[in-house]
């Protein structure tokens, strides 16, 4: 964490970050584009304002709960969480203009009694810790607790541009100090608070801000040069850029969402990246899927989910989220599989995806298709758990379609 108290200003920022998130229901990351657009702050101040926020928000319910505060209340209590969170850490005070005080006795007691809470102790509110127990049972309490961890950054080796050790070189001589990730070959784990986006090895797309879990799930696919491989959950192209790689720009790559601006910002990161096979296409209705029947070697469905698997990443979501949205969203997950397996040739293969840790999004949901659907034969699945990996968690299954019906 810090080793010294955040200045008065870089705190009242986490402030008006964390009201923009809380009050306003802003996604984390446009938050901070709109609070730091226009500064010009140093990356490593940048890094300590982003890893306040990002632990603050991880843990909300127990700070808030330490301070005797309410979430809701943030623009107007915010300087005393700010000092109750200085407090936990062991820090001195920030020397904010009009800060809150914290009764300190008061906060004694309160983190003496949230020790004995686990669920407390790891920022996890109610209905999340229900949904972990039922879905993970005893695998559960630690998984709750990596998720309050705060995540590494990991980057992806383009290797069309270069190759995991020149990437390395040529961010040394950048001043951006990396280590190979073991068992995940394209991935880097960045060590120092440089400005990645800045650099010119990412400008000339040598690399790619990717977790070291989604890396294992594009190299499951396993694209060969000459292809033809569907990505039709593509987003904005993280495991697109990936599998283009994999095929040496060889082949066909076709990328599908729903939303077209994510595919217009796959477009721009695939020219970055020298990704020349990849084409995008918008799904606009179920006629886009029925054309492409039986065509694919590879087809990866990198489905909508909880992304309970990457809470640390993104722990805003835990306060915005409902426990409501998980059967929707798995009802949507198997109208995807049932659909857009029909795109798989003989003999090619289907890889199911989620970045969630849940069974009912994941072993359950690849159980249920198999039984319905005969033709397919389960290859193998991982569970990316965040306790073993320390990556985000993810899960995959392959499948192989070996009939027509
Ligand atoms: C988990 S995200 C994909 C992340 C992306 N593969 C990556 O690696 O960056 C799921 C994506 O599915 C898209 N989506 C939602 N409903 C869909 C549908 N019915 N068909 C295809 N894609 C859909 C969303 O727009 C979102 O981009």
């Amino acid at each position: 964490m810090l080793t010294f108290p955040l200045s008065g200003s870089s705190s009242e920022l986490v402030i008006d970050v964390l009201t923009m998130v809380l009050t306003d229901g802003k996604p984390l990351d446009r938050a901070y584009s709109h609070n730091f657009s226009g500064r010009q702050l140093p990356p490593a101040e940048l890094a300590r304002i982003t890893t306040v926020t990002g632990d603050i928000l991880r843990r909300l319910n127990l700070y808030c709960e330490l301070v005797d505060i309410q979430a809701s209340d943030i623009e107007r209590m915010g300087s005393k969480l700010l000092n109750g969170w200085h407090l936990f850490h062991e820090l001195d005070l920030p020397k904010m203009e009009y800060a809150l005080p914290v009764d300190q006795d008061d906060f004694a007691q309160k983190l003496a009694e949230a020790k004995t809470k686990p669920a407390l102790w790891d920022g996890c509110p109610e209905w999340l810790d229900d949904i972990g127990a039922a879905q993970l049972g005893e695998k559960w309490p630690a998984e709750r607790a990596a998720l309050a961890m705060p995540p590494k950054r990991y980057i992806r080796a383009n290797s069309l541009k270069a190759s995991r050790e020149e990437l390395k070189q040529r961010l040394t001589k950048e001043l951006v100090a990396t280590n190979e990730v073991e068992g995940v070959e394209s991935a880097l784990e960045v060590r120092s608070d440089s400005a990645l986006f800045k650099t010119a090895a990412f400008k000339e797309g040598f690399f790619e801000q990717q977790d070291a879990g989604s890396q294992l799930v594009a190299a499951a696919v396993d694209a060969k040069p000459g292809m033809r491989v569907v990505d039709a959950c593509a987003g904005a192209g993280g495991k697109t850029l990936h599998i283009a790689a994999q095929m040496q720009g060889k082949g066909r790559l076709l990328a599908m969402d729903v939303e077209q601006w994510k595919l217009d910002n796959l477009k721009a990161r695939a020219r970055r990246a020298g990704a020349h096979n990849v084409e995008t296409r918008i799904i606009a209705s179920s006629k886009t899927i029925k054309r492409l029947k039986l065509t694919a070697d590879r087809v990866l469905l990198d489905v909508p989910c909880s992304g309970l698997g990457v809470l640390k990443r993104n722990p805003d979501a835990k306060w915005r989220d409902t426990p409501e949205r998980l059967p929707i969203l798995m009802e949507l997950q198997k109208d995807i599989l049932q659909s857009y397996s029909r795109m798989v040739k003989v003999g090619g293969i289907l890889v199911y995806a989620t970045c969630s840790i849940m069974p009912d999004e994941n072993r359950n949901q690849v159980d249920a298709f198999l039984a319905a659907n005969p033709h397919f034969s389960f290859i193998d699945d991982e569970e990316i758990l965040v306790s073993e990996h320390g990556f985000d968690g993810f899960y995959l299954a392959r499948m192989e379609r070996v009939s027509e019906a």
